[in-house]
């Protein structure tokens, strides 16, 4: 458990999913009537931890207004913490929470412990600030962190110049022998692990003294919109990133401007309400939905249809409602067969609907995901067979058959996602108990209330 440095009151990640948690895990509510639910969503991950890296590196103060408070956003503020960073909670409008007021270290310093948890964005982005401050910087992680592959931050720091100690392995935990400054320059790196390996880069390029030219040399690279908002998040902070090929980003070294920023609702955490509408029936609206993004959230809007979903926006409110061909007996969800390489992060949600379809589905172009906070290739199809579906693993994706399913134990792997698939499946499967809930405190600590609130 993770006690928060922060001033009254204490933030607790697991809070709404522990109190309704019982010895065998969370016994996932099934819909009895159609859905009519509205709701809100606390802010994305993505962003909120991309602007707490850039605040933590600029030349004066920012304040996030509506920023995530999670465990991924608590880890992100304890390592920039202990880097030097300075926090303030400050009062906000935000249904979730207070705004974060980010003043920047005169000089970032060393001599430290960072835990990544299991935050992705904790353990590529941080690496790279802690070789621009002065001293030794040790990241360690939960048990599976040290299974999840950083090898594009570890050899592309070394490639840099950066005394980097990581015993060969290319994993965590390693230390960062910081000097307070990076030399930077052309670097070639493979992403095709992680889109992440980039944005980690490209977050702390402007610092370095002579910018970054980077290259990405495999053969894919995954989750492009995410290095999209990296570039976003740069740009309104003043940084430039000019992308003269396919897989080249060149940054000029500069000030970060310090500015104020609104953190949007997570999209990605729109998914299982949203999906919920056609499994369950009805309509789920998610209320401030923003009108231009980055978050790939915003392809839910043109991949629900392929799933049968009428999907209507009016306004900051967007409402996904059950298929037209919906009848008592049938769903009316149709099978699909999509690349979602650029959406990796929506793969969970999205198999828990084409496992209701009425027609077989195949998701490619998704083999990174087995990098994720499991390996949700095999989760997923572990989990979903386990409870009578027919799911088959391909090198890069998954074949979903129709099946009908029966209750029974689902295993979240610590992974946020996987839990949130098991209640969408629960929704609909009578007797679906999910072991850990409360990996959703990962991006979405409100995520079991927010449920309750779905199926009231
Ligand atoms: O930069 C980010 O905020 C993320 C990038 C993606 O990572 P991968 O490129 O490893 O899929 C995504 O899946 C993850 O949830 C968040
Ligand atoms: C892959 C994910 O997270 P992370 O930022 O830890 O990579 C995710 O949230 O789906």
């Amino acid at each position: 458990m993770l006690i928060s440095k922060y001033s009254e009151p204490e933030f607790d990640p697991y809070g709404d999913a522990r109190q309704t948690e019982t010895d065998d895990g969370w016994r996932a509510p099934l819909a009895t009537s159609k859905l009519s639910a509205v709701l809100s969503l606390p802010g994305s991950k993505s962003l909120t931890n991309r602007e707490l890296v850039l605040a933590a590196l600029a030349d004066s103060p920012s304040t996030l207004h509506a920023p995530l408070w999670s465990r991924d956003s608590e880890l992100m503020v304890e390592g920039l913490r202990a880097l030097g960073t300075g926090f303030d909670r400050v009062p906000g409008s935000g249904e979730f929470g207070d705004d974060l007021r980010v003043t920047p270290a005169d000089e970032l310093l060393g001599s430290t412990t960072i835990d990544c948890g299991l935050a992705g964005t904790v353990m590529r982005f941080l690496p790279p600030v802690a070789a621009l401050a002065l001293g030794p910087t040790t990241f360690d992680g939960d048990e599976y962190a040290r299974r999840r592959p950083m090898a594009g931050v570890i050899h592309g720091l070394q490639a840099l110049g950066v005394d980097l100690d990581d015993d060969r392995r290319g994993t965590l935990p390693f230390t960062v022998h910081g000097t307070g400054s990076v030399a930077g320059g052309e670097l070639e790196i493979d992403a095709s692990a992680s889109s992440q390996f980039v944005s980690a880069l490209l977050l702390s390029a402007a610092r370095f003294e002579r910018g970054l030219d980077l290259r990405h040399s495999g053969e894919r690279l995954p989750s492009l919109p995410h290095i999209e908002m990296t570039i976003a998040t740069l740009a309104a902070r003043g940084v430039a990133v000019d992308n003269p090929e396919t897989g080249r980003w060149v940054v000029a070294p500069g000030p970060i401007r310090g500015i104020d920023v609104d953190i949007e609702p997570d999209l990605s955490n729109a998914a299982p309400f949203l999906v919920a509408a056609l499994v369950a029936g009805g309509s789920v609206t998610i209320a401030g939905w923003p009108a231009e993004t980055t978050q790939v959230g915003a392809q839910l809007i043109d991949l629900l249809p392929q799933f049968g979903a009428r999907v209507v926006r009016d306004g900051d409110r967007l409402t996904v409602h059950s298929p037209e061909s919906a009848t008592a007996e049938a769903r009316g969800i149709r099978g699909v067969d999509l690349d979602l390489s650029e959406a990796g992060e929506l793969v969970p949600n999205l198999v828990a609907l084409a496992a209701f379809a009425e027609g077989p589905s195949t998701i490619t172009g998704i083999g990174h995901i087995r990098h994720h906070e499991t390996d949700r290739l095999a989760a997923l199809a572990t989990e979903l067979n386990g409870l009578g579906g027919r799911v088959t693993e391909l090198e890069d994706g998954l074949r979903i058959e129709p099946a009908p399913l029966h209750g029974g134990a689902w295993r979240a792997y610590a992974d946020h996602r996987m839990a949130t698939t098991g209640a969408i499946v629960g929704l609909a499967v009578p007797g679906v108990v999910v072991d850990d809930i409360a990996s959703t405190g990962k991006t979405l600590p409100q995520f079991t209330a927010l449920w309750e609130q779905l199926l009231a």
